[in-house]
């Protein structure tokens, strides 16, 4: 297994050129490599911005982020890394005693960061797989993608992590395995995502960022490489390099992230945690139609489009697309930050709702079939003008007394042959004139415990105290 992972990896890594109808890597790819510049030069030492929170004023670096109200982590800037190493000691007293060797084989390597390898790992003592993250020392930044995955740690929908191990010249962060490789390696190989199945990994995708979001921490780097699959095909948001802990109101300044995913914001002054919006925003239209909005051949042209391009769905690649997508994208893409959609506006957005919520779906299989469903009692017909622009269909939606959405639909056959965006714009439409109440957190973020091996130093959910 360990042998047929790194094979696996090693091939992916190859996927450069594509075959036909496969969507070439370097279209989705954000190959300009600008947070390794940055990472480099100015070893995240980010601008330090004042904001006002109600009647405080509060600092914020990029490093150093006040955490959220009541948390444990309090840290000022000034204070130096022998203090953020006390969070590492901490959280690994018990590795530290004793080397990764001691405790985990290692293997084929699987992955290549920027700032080291990541190997195939197996517990001496359980025989679980895992992955090893590997990271040269002096790099600030391992302290706070540590702090920062013990603080999100829990979420079915981010990476475990288990221990940290240092020994004179490196730290080794074990973690949970990802066998299902990266999603850009999917997006290259399968081409083109359906709706549904954007509708599908975007909600996913989703929940977690609005955990983190909730949980104060703004990741700054979505990207299909950072989002791993584990063999069940369940997404697991990694690589938390460059997240940072933000408070409500409080601003973040310093250009990081990969070019062709980062907000206009980003690129002009202070930001905030709608920046993963955006990125997210980029990674659906890369879904849908294999390419990004915005690319150019270096680093000033890409941003010179973010800040200037406009977004045009207009060509051929999307005539397959729904108007309520390009509708979800355009919010997510907005540059007013102050009318970008928040984490949890995406989730409710119809598109999302259509494609992922059970009385939605039942209901478009049904009106696949028979091209006509009719089902309920108290009714809520969509309006005369809903029309589709590009297929001739009718609908009428009801709500029944258990809220399940209910349609009556007609429509032509041509569309039901292939061309479902109609029907879906017409749906999507009818679920936003319901009232949709306000998301449960249970709902839509539900942290589970996550069972560790004897073998974990880290204990779930536990916050670093020495920052
Ligand atoms: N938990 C995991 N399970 C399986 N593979 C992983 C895991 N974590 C990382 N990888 C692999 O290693 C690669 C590099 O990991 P990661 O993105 O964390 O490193 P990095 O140095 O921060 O990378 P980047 O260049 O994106 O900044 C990933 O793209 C992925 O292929």
């Amino acid at each position: 297994m360990m042998e047929a992972l790194g094979k696996k990896r090693k091939g992916v890594e190859t996927l450069g050129t594509c075959k036909k109808n496969l969507i070439p890597l370097t279209a989705v790819v954000s190959h300009l490599s600008l947070e390794y510049c940055l990472r480099r030069k100015k070893k995240c030492k980010e601008t330090v911005v004042t904001a006002n929170i109600g009647s405080s004023r509060s600092l914020v670096a990029g490093v150093v982020t006040g955490p959220p109200s009541g948390s444990a982590c309090i840290d000022t800037p000034g204070r130096g890394l022998k203090r953020k190493i006390g969070c590492i000691d901490a959280a690994t007293r018990m590795g530290r005693k004793k080397k990764i060797e001691q405790e985990y084989d290692l293997g084929a390597v699987i992955g290549q960061g920027k700032f080291g390898s990541v190997v195939l790992c197996r517990s001496k003592a359980s025989g679980e797989e895992c992955a090893c993250k590997m990271l040269q020392k002096g790099e600030e930044i391992v302290h706070r993608e540590v702090e920062i995955m013990q603080h999100l740690s829990g979420h079915p929908g981010i990476v475990t992590l288990k221990g940290v191990y240092e020994d004179a010249d490196s730290f080794h962060l074990v973690m949970e395995l990802c066998s299902g490789g990266r999603l850009l390696d999917h997006m290259a190989r399968e081409g083109r995502y359906s709706e549904q199945r954007a509708a599908n990994l975007l909600k996913e995708l989703m929940l977690v960022i609005s955990y983190c979001h909730q949980m104060g921490v703004v990741h700054r780097d979505i990207k299909p490489e950072n989002v791993l699959l584990t063999t069940s095909g369940q997404i697991k948001l990694a690589d938390f390099g460059l997240a940072v802990r933000i408070t409500d109101g409080q601003s973040l300044t310093g250009i990081v992230g990969s070019p062709a995913y980062i907000a206009p914001e980003v690129l002009t002054g202070d930001y905030s945690e709608k920046v993963d919006i955006w990125s997210a925003g980029i990674l659906l239209y890369g879904l849908l139609v294999g390419v990004l909005p915005f690319h150019g051949d270096s680093v000033e042209t890409v941003f010179d489009a973010i800040k200037k391009g406009s977004l045009d769905f207009s060509g051929r690649e999307w005539e397959s697309v729904s108007q309520s997508a390009c509708d979800l994208i355009a919010r997510m893409l907005a540059r007013d930050v102050s009318v970008r959609f928040s984490a949890d506006e995406v989730l409710r957005h119809p598109w999302i709702l259509f494609y992922t919520e059970h009385t939605s779906m039942t209901l478009f299989s049904q009106a696949k079939m028979k091209n006509h469903v009719k089902l309920t009692s108290r009714q809520l017909t969509v309006g005369p003008g809903m029309e589709s622009e590009r297929n001739k269909i009718t609908a009428s939606i009801s709500l029944n007394d258990d809220s399940g959405l209910i349609l009556s639909s007609s429509s032509s056959t041509k569309m039901l042959e292939g061309e479902d965006s109609g029907l879906v714009d017409v749906l999507a439409a009818a679920i936003s004139r319901v009232r949709i109440s306000e998301p449960k957190r249970s709902r839509l973020c539900s942290p589970v415990r996550i069972q560790q091996d004897c073998s974990s130093n880290i204990k779930v959910n536990s916050l670093c105290t020495a920052f």
